[in-house]
């Protein structure tokens, strides 16, 4: 037979009843040739110092086998039956992996557990200089493999059907331990430098230990088959370390290399550990940067020292390990006496990297070098996405069956408790109006990151103070409300005690031109009174609504257009104002929102001391509140947009029409690429407002506010559409979020103003800065 690269005779103590295999494989495994008998070829691979893993071949047919070995194992140690479990989850999501095709549990087949899977074709690259590619080429392969850990880190573990994989929050606590454990039980001579880096892990823990992301536990380039001639993964292997547990583990794991003691080299026939100084691979800050940007997390790396350090631990006590398991003839690989000389090196070099403080990427802006993001807003961006995974995911379901329950209840007055308790935790934490630039200290180019995370879920901007239409209002009062307006109305707001309304909107007017707008705001002595009908009032319904701010006309009809209207606070227990029905939004009620609702106003009198900035300032007030507020609701959807996406992939990669996945129909692959590229461009020129917003001010940015208003939902209503065509009928149903999501996307290329309405602004603006080019020319 054809010797598969990297093999060589079974060894020794490796042997097992091979005849015994092939009967069992031919009655066992789907395919698997049963004639002729006698002629199944199996060779050991020599790397790996773990499970034994053996190439198969018959009539034709290659499979790779992997087992425990015998004797005595360390404990938690060789679970093949986990290997086969956690592959089996993510080939089905379409993540690249062998098919694992067969796990047999009877040890009396060939003495013990073992596995069986796909033999994929490919390249392995032992030396991780990968010394016979070219630097481009190079560069291409280890962006691909760091690609692959942010995909692996970005998957949801319920949805590959691995809760319980792990063991819980604590992981880098029980790595400590556990390594600690293991190098104790294998340690042959008293090494110092192993205790003391074991008590400096031990007393710098990460604060964030509570992380669970399924991770791979041993990635690196000699664990990956690459496409034979392309830069492409074409599967990962060897899943024997595989948990939940902190993402950074593995990708400092991954990157170690990039430190390695240049006193240790080559290790015989196993993989060249370090990388050579004469090639060029790509730096550690531009992996690190594409880790970063892949997963959409801060490239600050607070605690990057810790687990490098661990890295180094987790090394020294596997190397520890296989030396152990070599001095009692249980070892896998031919070189693993070499291994005893490289645990101190290690260790020592696991204590300087722990000295490190700072380990940030050279790009530091989430979106790269364009749009530059303070170091405080990836804090906070980092600390919203880890309250989001720990907090807000998990009470989604919770909370939208509690609004349903109550839809029709007498208390329907009541807001989820579970919600309240967020509130506070989220308080607490300092995760509270981040949208109000003065208060939290972001910029809105800080903030248009931070809302696109809380976009992905319904509930999350309520939780942070950070919905609308209480953003807007409380803008509104913070720019332009007196003190006492301010201490009465902003204070409670911002505290999250009440909410509010905005009434604009009238039912017997067209809307979209404001200057229609019809209620009268009428001067009486030391009151003004109220009179007309509104309508579309969101969270009119909530029940902590205490305050409306109205806008209506204050009667100078001497005045220009712009200049006759004005907005006035309104306590909504004033006697005359009653809500008259909530409207529905494609049938949906709309509770989580505190609903929409048509308010009447009758002779509804207010103290003079309410108007807001003076008479006849509606629309500069109008203008103020609505700049940044469009481009929050536009980041928002693109984390709707982002969730639909990541629906649509997964169920892309679990369903099967005609024999193949569905993201295998080149249509749906189409519509997965075109919905990238739409979120990406939707997302730059959201930012490029919000900088715009942020350097040169409201005014100056109305344009690409204009612009962005218009592009996102549309954007977003795309990608929803699609996701919900690839779900099928599970699409629009209850089961999936995606129509709900559809529905309130949708009302937005309504409020705040409809699609024409913006077009026509661009295009004024459009015309404005060609005509000021002409006359620059002349
Ligand atoms: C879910 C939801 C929540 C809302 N929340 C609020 C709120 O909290 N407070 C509030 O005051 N309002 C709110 N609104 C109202 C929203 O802002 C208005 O619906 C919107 O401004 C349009 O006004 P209108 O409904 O009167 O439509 P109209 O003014 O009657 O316009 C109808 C259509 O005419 C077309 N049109 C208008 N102008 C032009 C033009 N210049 N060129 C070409 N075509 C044009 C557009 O297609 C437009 O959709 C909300 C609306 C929805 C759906």
């Amino acid at each position: 037979m054809a010797a598969e690269p990297g093999t060589s005779e079974v060894r020794r103590q490796h042997r097992f009843d091979q005849g015994s295999l092939e009967r069992y494989l031919g009655s066992h495994l789907p395919g698997f040739p049963r004639q002729p008998a006698g002629v199944l070829n199996v060779r050991q691979y020599s790397s790996g110092q773990s499970n034994p893993t053996f190439y198969l071949q018959k009539g034709g047919q290659a499979f790779v086998l992997r087992k425990k070995p015998h004797g005595p194992l360390l404990p938690r140690a060789h679970k093949v039956d986990r290997e086969y479990r956690v592959q089996k989850a993510l080939f089905s999501a379409g993540f690249p992996v062998p098919e694992p095709l067969l796990y047999c549990s009877d040890v009396s087949i060939i003495g013990t557990e073992f596995y069986v899977m796909q033999h994929v074709q490919g390249r392995i690259f032992r030396d991780l200089s990968l010394p016979e590619v070219g630097p481009a080429e190079r560069s291409a392969l280890y962006l691909a493999m760091i690609e692959t850990l942010a995909l692996l880190h970005s998957f949801d573990l319920q949805s590959l059907g691995l809760q319980g994989y792990g063991r819980g929050p604590g992981y880098c606590k029980r790595q400590v331990s556990t390594w600690k454990k293991q190098y104790d039980a294998a340690a042959h001579t008293d090494i110092p430098a192993m205790n003391k880096l074991a008590e400096w892990l031990a007393n710098n823990l990460p604060p964030d230990d509570n992380e669970e992301t399924l991770i791979h536990g041993d990635f690196r380039i000699d664990n990956i088959i690459f496409h034979p001639t392309e830069a492409r993964v074409l599967a990962v292997l060897d899943w024997e370390l595989s948990t939940t547990g902190h993402p950074l583990a593995d990708l400092a794991y991954t990157t170690q290399f990039y430190f390695w003691p240049t006193s240790i080299k080559n290790l015989g026939q196993g993989s060249i550990l370090g990388l050579k100084d004469t090639i060029e691979t790509p730096s550690f800050e531009e992996l690190i940067s594409i880790y970063c940007r892949c997963r959409r997390i801060t490239t600050t790396l607070s605690n990057f020292n810790f687990f490098l350090a661990l890295s180094y631990f987790k090394m020294a006590s596997i190397a520890q390990g296989v030396y152990a398991r070599y001095l009692i003839g249980n070892a896998s690989a031919e070189n693993s006496h070499e291994f005893a000389k490289i645990v101190k090196p290690l260790a020592e070099r696991g204590l300087e990297l722990s000295k490190r403080s700072s380990f940030s990427s050279t790009q530091r802006s989430v979106s790269g070098e364009l749009f530059h993001q303070s170091r405080k807003g990836q804090e906070i961006l980092l600390k919203v996405k880890q309250f989001m995974k720990q907090h807000i995911y998990p009470a989604e379901k919770e909370i939208v069956k509690y609004y349903t329950e109550h839809k029709n209840a007498e208390d329907k007055s009541k807001k989820p408790p579970l919600l309240e308790r967020l509130k506070e935790l989220a308080k607490a934490e300092g995760l509270w109006n981040l949208f109000l630039p003065d208060v939290s200290g972001l910029s809105q180019l800080d903030y248009a990151l931070i809302a696109e995370e809380t976009g992905r879920s319904v509930i999350a901007p309520e939780v942070f103070n950070c919905h609308a239409p209480d953003t807007g209002n409380m803008e509104v009062l913070h720019m332009y409300g007196t003190e006492e307006q301010k201490k009465e109305w902003l204070e409670p707001l911002l505290e999250g005690k009440i909410s509010s309304c905005f009434c604009m909107t009238e039912p017997d007017v067209a809307s979209s031109d404001a200057t229609n707008m019809q209620c009268t705001i009428e001067r009486d002595g030391n009151s003004y009174v109220i009179n007309g009908k509104k309508w579309w009032s969101s969270g009119a319904g909530n029940p902590n609504c205490k305050v409306a701010i109205v806008m209506g006309k204050t009667q100078n009809s001497s005045a220009s257009r712009y200049k006759q209207h004005s907005m006035i606070i309104v306590p909504m227990d004033t006697p005359g104002l009653k809500l008259i029905r909530p409207l529905s939004v494609f049938g949906y009620m709309d509770e989580v929102h505190g609903g929409h609702f048509e308010i009447h106003f009758n002779n509804v009198r207010v103290p003079v001391s309410n108007i807001i900035l003076g008479e006849g300032r509606g629309f500069e007030i109008a203008q103020g509140r609505l700049g940044p507020g469009r481009i929050h609701h536009c980041m928002r959807s693109l984390g709707a947009a982002e969730a639909a996406l990541e629906i649509l992939c997964q169920r892309a990669a679990q369903r099967e029409t005609f024999g193949k996945k569905l993201y295998q129909h080149e249509v749906v692959a189409h519509w997965i690429a075109e919905c990238r590229l739409s979120i990406e461009q939707a997302r730059l020129l959201t930012l490029q407002a919000a900088r715009k917003i942020d350097t040169l001010g409201n005014r100056r940015a109305r344009k690409e506010i204009a612009m962005t208003k218009v592009v996102v939902p549309r954007t977003v209503l795309k990608v929803i559409d699609c996701a919900i065509q690839v779900c099928g009928g599970a699409g629009v149903s209850q089961d999936f979020p995606l129509a709900f999501m559809f529905v309130y996307i949708r009302t937005l290329r309504l409020a705040d103003g409809p699609d024409e309405v913006h077009l026509s602004t661009i295009a004024r603006w459009e015309l404005l800065d060609q005509s000021k080019k002409l006359t620059a020319k002349i």
